[in-house]
């Protein structure tokens, strides 16, 4: 693989896949670096006989389990998950971390809180000691549509910062609808703040608010591959 951060992406998921994963109920992540924590599962499936059922945690995880030819679960069958594994925007010196690049942070966020361990995958760029150090596009906040205007305006007047309601771009006109019919404000905050478990609790607090990208003290370890092609491994 010649494109180091693609490379990096691959070396985080394969061990974290190898070092994880054992028999039994696992939540997939969204977005690029779980495609290659789910090529893994699904070569250990073949080589190993490994048998897993895995839960989705978006759309685009519901069809990476299926191209792969790997069981497909759901939290009502199986509320209770041995691992997740999952991408993130930014993780920082606490494995805090912003998710929600892809808008699929409310399901990303149920199925970490149902697993044992939740392991984080990414790259270098990911890593930082602060959040905002490296991910400038703000915590991404899932919203009930007909809220939005409201609670950008609440968040702004309680925490400050600015918020963008974020758009899908050439493909459609109009915002982004996540897989749950709702829109995302990516919320831009204003410098360094160091209580994320109260900011987080504060922005759910706010009604039309779905869930925010900020996950305090879930992840337990996070794997960042290298660009010497290393992996780099942080745990709390
Ligand atoms: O939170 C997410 C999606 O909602 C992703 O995990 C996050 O955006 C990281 O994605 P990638 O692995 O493509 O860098």
């Amino acid at each position: 693989m010649t494109d180091p951060v693609e490379g990096a992406k691959k070396l985080a998921a394969y061990k974290a896949v190898d070092n994880h994963v054992v028999n039994g109920v696992i939540g997939i992540g969204s977005g690029s670096t779980v495609v290659y924590a789910v090529e893994r599962l699904a070569q250990r499936v073949r080589e190993e006989g490994l048998e897993v059922i895995c839960v989705p945690s978006s759309f685009q995880a519901k069809q990476l389990i299926i191209q792969h030819g790997l069981k497909l679960g759901d939290l009502e069958m199986h509320p209770e998950l041995i691992v997740t594994i999952d991408g993130a925007d930014e993780s920082d010196k606490d494995l805090t971390l912003i998710k929600g690049g892809g808008g699929c942070l409310t399901q990303e966020k149920i199925l970490a809180s149902c697993a044992e361990q939740f392991i984080v995958i990414a790259d270098y760029r990911k890593a930082s000691n602060n959040l905002g150090e490296q991910w400038s596009r703000g915590i991404p906040i899932e919203v009930i549509p007909s809220a939005y205007r409201v609670v950008y305006q609440k968040i702004e007047k309680t925490l400050g910062g600015k918020s963008e309601l974020r758009m899908s771009g050439s493909s459609k006109a109009g915002p982004v609808v996540t897989d749950n019919g709702n829109f995302i404000l990516d919320w831009k905050f204003d410098g360094l703040k160091n209580n994320w478990r109260e900011v987080e609790t504060q922005l759910n607090m706010i009604p039309g608010v779905v869930e925010n990208g900020l996950f305090v003290n879930m992840a337990c370890k996070a794997y960042f591959g290298m660009s010497d092609g290393s992996v780099m491994e942080q745990t709390v």
